[in-house]
């Protein structure tokens, strides 16, 4: 079958909250034409107006909608109106909560299948445990993402690297794309990730945030003793 993403690629996420310096269309569609130049095949962008922005640099842009509402777990494109801001800014893929975690809005099966076949995007399943992957497949995921293993209650406390079993595990039994993504900072981290069967690898934190960057570096200056 053949998907947006291609394989072996490299996904820069272009995301910065309303906190960070950087927060704003204008900066996420520079940061993703620097991730075009430099060789990625796809962004992941929050929000119809930076993905509107990340648009211009002619990649496939992976659409979210992050909704922070009190008490509930559920944030990444909880509803049918949050996938469709995206698709009308111009997403190719719309990526959403696939954890069975409660949430305000819709099912996570409703939401892949408005998606698919409403929309007519590809969807990309954010997972954090093995059965959570099988269960986006059986609902007909296009690619499925390792983006919450470590930010479910229980897949916590977060570890250090990114979760490679998982993607052994899910890229051995499934026949979805499987896509690493979540703490992948280092180009060899980001390769060992395709030799344990991942499809294409999505890099945030330590590729777009210069503040994260900036204080890695400063921490570890600090730690001298
Ligand atoms: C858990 C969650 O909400 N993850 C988010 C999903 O969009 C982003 O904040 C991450 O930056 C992204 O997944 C990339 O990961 P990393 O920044 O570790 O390379």
């Amino acid at each position: 079958m053949s998907v947006l993403l291609k394989r072996d690629g490299l996904i820069v996420s272009c995301q910065a909250r309303a906190d960070n310096p950087l927060h704003g269309p204008s900066f996420m569609g520079a940061m993703a034409l620097a991730a075009r130049d430099g060789g990625a095949v796809g962004i992941r962008a929050n929000g119809a107006q930076d993905v509107q922005a990340c648009k211009a640099a002619g990649l496939p842009v992976i659409g979210i909608s992050k909704v922070f509402t009190d008490g509930v777990p559920v944030y990444i494109t909880p509803s049918r109106e949050a996938a469709e801001e995206l698709a009308k800014a111009g997403a190719d893929i719309v990526a959403l909560d696939c954890t069975p975690r409660e949430r305000r809005g819709d099912a996570p099966e409703t939401l892949v299948r408005y998606i698919r076949n409403d929309l007519g995007l590809e969807v990309f399943a954010d997972i954090s445990t093995f059965d959570e992957g099988l269960a986006a497949e059986q609902m007909g995921a296009t690619y499925i993402s390792t983006t919450l293993s470590g930010y479910t209650s229980y897949t916590e406390p977060k570890p250090e690297g990114p979760d490679l079993a998982l993607i052994e595990a899910l890229a051995s039994r499934l026949s979805t794309p499987i896509v690493a993504e979540g703490r992948f900072n280092t180009p060899q981290l980001a390769r060992s990730a395709l030799v344990a069967g991942a499809h294409a690898v999505v890099v945030g934190t330590m590729i777009t945030n210069p503040r994260e960057i900036t204080r890695a570096f400063a921490q570890s200056l600090a730690a001298r003793p």
